[in-house]
């Protein structure tokens, strides 16, 4: 791609996908199911919830539904901000769907890899300013997302009024405790997130942080105590997809309305180019080096070794679920 054709595909996305229908909102029956995309063209909001149980794992199918719904939102000129958010209220993503990793097709596994390269190229180079809503827990690649927005803002967590447990979110790229590396343009995202001292430290052991640690760390922008706020605004009652349309007094979903409201007020040309100022050299970095990264995922994740671990990694995660 060269940098002119880049440079517009970063500031108004590619158009070769379908446009929205000229209703305000877009019914969840046009969207894909992986992915939910609602909009409202007089905020100039949309939301794109994630919708994969059991953990919102990245797949290949998983990566090219967020690519789709990003191009379809940003066809339409009337939206400016998109909040990405899970219909899971315990997790945001688990990071990548681990079983594409395990004894892959040879032929799918770079085609599961370009897809999520494009994720990031569409998303952290999209002309919508991204607000992440995280909910639940964000792993390794459901970090990556989470970096991948303009604004991140996480639950404190809660206590579940039956059982009493509490349940804490964390996030953070935690590759290496599974014996894998993250990839270079992934590494960088949280280089250039927290800074070079924090991210060398959490890059090589791997931290999962708790809400207040991230914070602290400036991993995310804001945490937002799990209290029922006592009342909703209409117009984010209405960009809920029905999954999640119980959420609307959910303080955390309120929040991440409001910060899309603020960047969907600010001049659009003016927050895009700005936006490229951060942005557009690490994409073009990315994409001149997306072939040897393919190579080199493909590589790495077909040496026995790696295939052992990924296998016994797989098993224990079946297992722990089934003990619950
Ligand atoms: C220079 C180097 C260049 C290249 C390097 C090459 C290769 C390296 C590739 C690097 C990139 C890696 C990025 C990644 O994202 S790797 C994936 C990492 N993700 C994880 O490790 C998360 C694993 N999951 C969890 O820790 C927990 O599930 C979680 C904390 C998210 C939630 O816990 P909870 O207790 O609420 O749920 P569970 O019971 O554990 O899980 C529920 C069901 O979900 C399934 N599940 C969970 N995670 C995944 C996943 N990542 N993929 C697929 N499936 C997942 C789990 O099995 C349960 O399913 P059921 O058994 O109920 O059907």
């Amino acid at each position: 791609m060269n940098s002119l054709r880049a440079r517009a595909h970063l500031l108004f996305g590619r158009r070769s996908h379908q446009s929205l229908a000229p209703h305000q909102h877009l019914s969840p029956a046009v969207a894909n199911d992986l992915v939910i995309s609602t909009v409202d063209e007089n905020s100039g909001i949309a939301m794109l919830t994630m919708n994969r149980p059991p953990a919102n794992s990245l797949s290949m199918e998983m990566n090219e539904a967020i690519c789709d719904s990003i191009k379809t939102i940003e066809a339409n000129a009337k939206i400016q901000s998109v909040i990405l958010s899970s219909t899971n209220p315990k997790i945001f993503s688990a990071g990548l769907d681990v079983t594409e990793l395990v004894s892959p097709d040879k032929d799918r596994l770079p085609r599961f890899w370009n897809s999520l390269q494009q994720v990031y190229i569409d998303l952290y180079g999209s002309r919508l300013a991204t607000v992440a809503a995280i909910q639940g827990h964000a792993p390794a690649a459901g970090c990556f997302l989470a970096m991948a927005c303009d604004y991140r803002v996480m639950s404190a967590g809660d206590i579940n009024s039956d059982t009493k447990k509490k349940h804490v979110p964390t996030i953070g790229l935690n590759e290496t405790q599974l014996g894998i590396a993250a990839p270079p343009w992934m590494g960088q995202l949280l280089v250039r997130t927290v800074g070079f001292r924090q991210a060398e430290l959490a890059l090589a052991l791997g931290t999962l942080f708790p809400p207040e640690q991230a914070l602290a760390v400036g991993l995310v922008d804001d945490i937002v105590p799990h209290q029922k706020a006592e009342s909703g605004e209409d117009q984010l009652i209405d960009l809920l997809p029905s999954q999640i349309k119980d959420q609307a007094l959910n303080p955390l979903l309120q929040r991440a309305y409001s910060q899309a409201r603020i960047y969907a007020k600010i001049p659009p040309q003016a927050r895009v180019a700005s936006k490229m100022v951060t942005r557009e050299e690490h994409i073009f970095r990315m994409i001149a080096k997306r072939d040897e990264d393919t190579q080199h995922f493909c590589g790495f994740v077909t040496q026995k070794a790696v295939q052992k671990n990924l296998s016994a990694y797989v098993e224990a995660l079946k297992n722990k679920s089934a003990k619950k």
